[in-house]
């Protein structure tokens, strides 16, 4: 069939989702490649649960395909092969955490002891015992990391994993992952912390508005569009007009109280501030982040220039 080859875990051809009016997924024709840990990406809104639920199978495109393994994800064979951790853990309640892990694992034609779940996701003796509605939610999102790997799965997707862990949580599920990872099974992760994404990707599928609007190795989108910028403090209320007029600027914006200038030549835009006699304090200069890239392609509406 088409293009597709061996390599290929994922595939969407052309693949829309309507919402009665509201698209919310335009177009989207990409392929994903075994052993690769890839981070979707963009603001709320953009279309990331929608794709990766039609992944998941638990949507159909409006228009379009998608294909898991070559075949639809709706396939009992393909659904031995995924497991998924999504933003809404719907734990059934009336079961113990034990029994609820049992009830995974007879889904699936080869699952993974309750002992190896336990040593991989660091899910806590303790907790198999309780109820499953009366766990704190750091407890819940362990269940729910072993319940996405009970199948011992070729593929997982993990839908904001760590939204609302405190450090110490997050970098301990992180160094689970790089266990999978190491053991070559394909990742597929959202966050809205973009360090993650920088740290653990491979590749970065920036969507807005439902489109795909960059794809690539992480380090190359970092390296191709994050440019160095210029930042400091002023309460010169003429900066914004005087600056437009700098050469070598390519955008700048304010955030969090900072004044930032996104440019080609730091050393000139310093020079200008100087030369124009701009009231600028706690000057620093960055190296261009996996942020600025996001924002300079995400946010149009908020960009000054
Ligand atoms: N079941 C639904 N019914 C109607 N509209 C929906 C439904 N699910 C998603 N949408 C809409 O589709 C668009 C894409 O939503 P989606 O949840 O895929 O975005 P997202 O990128 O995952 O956002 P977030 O980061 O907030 O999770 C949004 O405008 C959303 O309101």
């Amino acid at each position: 069939m088409g293009g597709y080859y061996v390599g290929n875990v994922v595939q969407l051809e052309h693949v829309t989702k309507k919402f009665g009016k509201q698209l919310a997924v335009k177009d989207v024709s990409l392929t994903i490649e075994k052993g690769s840990t890839v981070a979707i990406l963009g603001p709320n809104g953009a279309g990331k649960t929608t794709t990766i639920s039609m992944m998941l199978g638990l949507l159909e495109p409006t228009e379009g395909v998608v294909k898991v393994f070559d075949k639809s994800p709706k396939e009992t064979i393909v659904r031995d092969r995924i497991g998924a951790m999504l933003q809404e853990v719907s734990i059934i309640d009336m079961l113990k955490v034990r029994e609820v892990i049992e009830m995974f694992r007879s889904y699936y034609t080869s699952p993974l002891q309750v002992e190896e779940l336990i040593s991989i996701t660091g899910l806590k003796e303790d907790v198999l015992g309780k109820w499953a509605n009366k766990l704190s939610g750091g407890q819940k999102r362990r269940v729910g990391f072993a319940l996405a790997l009970t199948g011992n799965p070729d593929l997982v997707f993990f839908d904001e994993p760590t939204a609302g862990l405190d450090i110490t949580a997050r970098r301990n599920f992180w160094e689970k992952v790089e266990t999978l990872k190491s053991q070559g099974k394909t990742i597929i992760f959202t966050t809205h912390y973009l360090q993650e994404a920088d740290d653990f990707s491979e590749r970065i599928i920036l969507f807005n508005n439902g489109e795909v609007i960059a794809d690539g190795k992480t380090e190359e989108i970092k390296r191709n569009l994050a440019t160095r910028s210029v930042s400091f403090l002023t309460d010169d209320k003429e900066v914004m007009a005087l600056v437009q007029t700098f050469h070598t600027v390519i955008r700048c914006f304010e955030k969090d109280g900072r004044f930032y200038i996104v440019t080609s030549d730091t050393d000139a835009v310093l020079a200008q501030i100087f030369q124009q006699g701009i009231h600028a304090k706690d000057v620093a200069i960055e190296q261009g982040r996996l942020e600025e890239v996001f924002e300079h392609l995400t946010s149009n509406d908020q960009e000054v220039m």
